[in-house]
């Protein structure tokens, strides 16, 4: 269903008050404060203004003098409800801008993995993480000062009202021709930038390439440099044209609403003058009309900008709120009784396993079958694309199989608890992440949390042939590793992995383990030390090994030939070669690489 703007306005500005009230009450008051202030005060100074012209005029110095000193004090208070205003909206920019940034990353960390890989969703988030800081209290810095400009408009109104109604409705009339081209636009920018999400966040990415640390060395020594900027620069001079050409309309349709308001104001300023030559107003009456007009028109502009204002934000603040209302799917039943298969059964099974990416066209995987018993392990060769990072990311819940299923101990993979499953599971994926932390926090992320002693990182770092890494660094467990802060130290790409691999090992929990080239980065020694460690370490535990070095996949009990996602071979190493199929050709081919 379709909301109308004026409604969707109420909804927005409501639920950004209640925000803002939970953010900081004392600024919220404060700006409410502020408004009332510094709209109230024009209307009492323009009528002070008139009692010291008649003053004057009559020859009252105390009438005067009075009127005067009411004026300053009516001023001073406008200029601390500026300041109050300045120091409140300053304050709720950053509590209400965190509180939003939280619930953004809170809504991040809670969807399914497969919405990273969705890119309306990231556009959804890139979107609403830029709306986050600045829109609300842009949104309610509009209203306020709407409101203030509204007050000071009824009181110019009302003081008009005296000499005629008809300047009345002058006034106010004047206000709308620049209203409506102003929400029209409104609407057509909001349109206009939120059409070009992808291509926003296509630039900021080329500019990322070329600024990141880690993007730095290829962009030197590939000479793409002057590439993507050339490419930035494409995006942005097609976004660049089309903001223009709606500011070129929207400045002329501007001038001719600006032209009619101000044929109004005119029109009943020549009124009251003639009328005051005529001898029917005072001076005093003259010099209100004329005080009245300037804050009539100062207030009017205000007010429209704060209503062009209030209506564009608005709309952004439905990209925000639009992603913090995102449904996360809800946690799986545990155990419902038709996801059991055998009750007694220990091991992971994988029964018809097919499985295709969101909005892929070919499976990544087709029919695929095992069983792996406790403490088995399970290797995974094929080419590139073959399908066997995805069997790992199936095995950690990432996804959900699109055909057949998945058991682990009889029990459907997606009735597990996911954090009974994440129990169970450890993992080093290709792409691991290196941490722009301490040590300790690479290898336990989770350290402070959950009370994790050295002792035990010291252990994980050891499994992982990290030992020597660590002892090395002058810092020890609290050294900061990567180039991003000061005082951090770089680690080479095995020494990363290797991290990476004590992280794994340090959930001695787990016993289902998922390993995604582990040691691709690791020499070939310390890959020898690793696998027997790995083999005596993973006793009794389940291990998925997806593996391109034939003399660790040869230690595995199982080896799956994957090939265009389907399993081509199966058995263990000596009888995949004695096959002489797909797996004794590419051993032979390794092999011969290394004689
Ligand atoms: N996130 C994704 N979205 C869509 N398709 C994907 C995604 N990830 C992988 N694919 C596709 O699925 C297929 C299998 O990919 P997968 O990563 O499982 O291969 P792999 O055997 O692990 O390859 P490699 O040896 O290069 O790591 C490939 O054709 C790939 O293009």
């Amino acid at each position: 269903m379709h909301e109308s703007p004026a409604s969707s306005l109420r909804s927005r500005l409501l639920r950004t008050v209640t925000l803002a009230w939970r953010a900081s009450p004392f600024a919220l008051v404060a700006m409410v404060l502020a408004a009332l202030l510094a709209g109230a005060a024009p209307t009492g100074m323009a009528w002070y203004a008139r009692r010291v012209l008649d003053g004057v005029a009559r020859g009252e110095r105390q009438v005067v003098l009075v009127g005067i000193v009411a004026e300053a004090v009516l001023l001073f208070l406008t200029y601390v409800a500026g300041g109050l205003n300045q120091f409140a909206t300053a304050r709720l920019r950053l509590t209400l801008g965190f509180l939003l940034q939280r619930a953004i990353l809170e809504k991040a960390i809670a969807v399914p993995y497969a919405c990273f890989e969705d890119a309306g969703f990231y556009d959804a988030l890139t979107r609403a993480r830029r709306e986050a800081v600045g829109r609300p209290v842009a949104l309610l810095a509009g209203f306020f000062a709407m409101v203030q400009a509204f007050a000071v408009l009824a009181g110019s109104a009302a003081l008009l009202f005296r000499f005629s109604p008809l300047c009345t409705l002058a006034i106010l009339l004047a206000a709308l021709p620049s209203f409506f081209t102003e929400t029209r636009f409104a609407t057509a920018i909001f349109r206009l930038q939120n059409r070009r999400a992808t291509e926003a966040r296509e630039q900021a990415y080329l500019e990322q390439v070329l600024t990141r640390d880690d993007h730095a060395k290829e962009v030197r020594l590939f000479g793409t440099g002057p590439t993507f900027l050339e490419r930035a620069r494409r995006v942005f001079s097609l976004v660049f044209e089309e903001d223009q050409a709606l500011a070129r309309r929207r400045l002329l349709v501007g001038l001719g609403a600006d032209l009619v308001a101000l044929a109004l104001f005119y029109a009943v300023y020549v009124s009251v003058a003639f009328r005051a030559l005529a001898g029917a107003l005072t001076v005093g009456d003259l010099g209100l009309a004329l005080v009245t007009f300037k804050q009539g028109d100062g207030a009017l502009k205000q007010a429209l900008g704060g209503l062009r204002g209030l209506y564009m934000d608005q709309q952004y603040l439905g990209n925000l709120y639009g992603f913090l209302d995102r449904p996360v799917p809800a946690k799986r039943p545990l155990l419902p009784a038709s996801r059991v298969r055998e009750e007694k059964e220990q091991g992971l099974r994988f029964e018809n396993v097919g499985f295709t990416y969101p909005g892929a066209k070919r499976p990544a995987l087709l029919g695929v079958d095992f069983f792996l018993a406790p403490g088995k392990k399970l290797a995974l060769v094929g080419e590139n694309g073959s399908g066997k990072s995805t069997i790992l990311k199936l095995v950690a819940g990432l996804y959900e199989p699109t055909e057949g299923r998945i058991f682990l101990d009889g029990r459907d993979l997606s009735a597990w608890d996911p954090e009974a499953l994440r129990a169970r599971l450890a993992v080093v994926f290709q792409d691991f992440v290196r941490y722009q932390l301490p040590v300790r926090d690479n290898v336990a992320p989770r350290a402070a949390e959950d009370a994790v002693p050295d002792e035990l990182i010291t252990r994980a770092l050891a499994r992982s042939e990290a030992g020597p890494i660590v002892r090395k660094l002058a810092q020890g467990l609290d050294q900061r590793l990567g180039k991003w802060f000061p005082g951090g130290v770089e680690l080479s790409g095995g020494e990363w992995q290797k991290l990476a691999l004590a992280r794994a090992f340090l959930r001695e929990q787990a016993d289902l383990l998922l390993f995604d080239e582990p040691t691709a980065a690791i020499d070939p020694a310390a890959e020898a030390a690793l696998f027997a460690r790995v083999r005596s370490e993973t006793e009794g535990r389940m291990a998925i090994l997806v593996s391109h070095r034939f003399s660790t996949v040869r230690l595995a009990d199982e080896i799956l030939v994957m090939e265009g996602g389907r399993v081509a071979e199966r058995g263990d190493h000596d009888a995949l070669l004695g096959a002489e199929g797909r797996y004794a050709a590419l051993f032979r081919l390794q092999a011969a690489g290394y004689r």
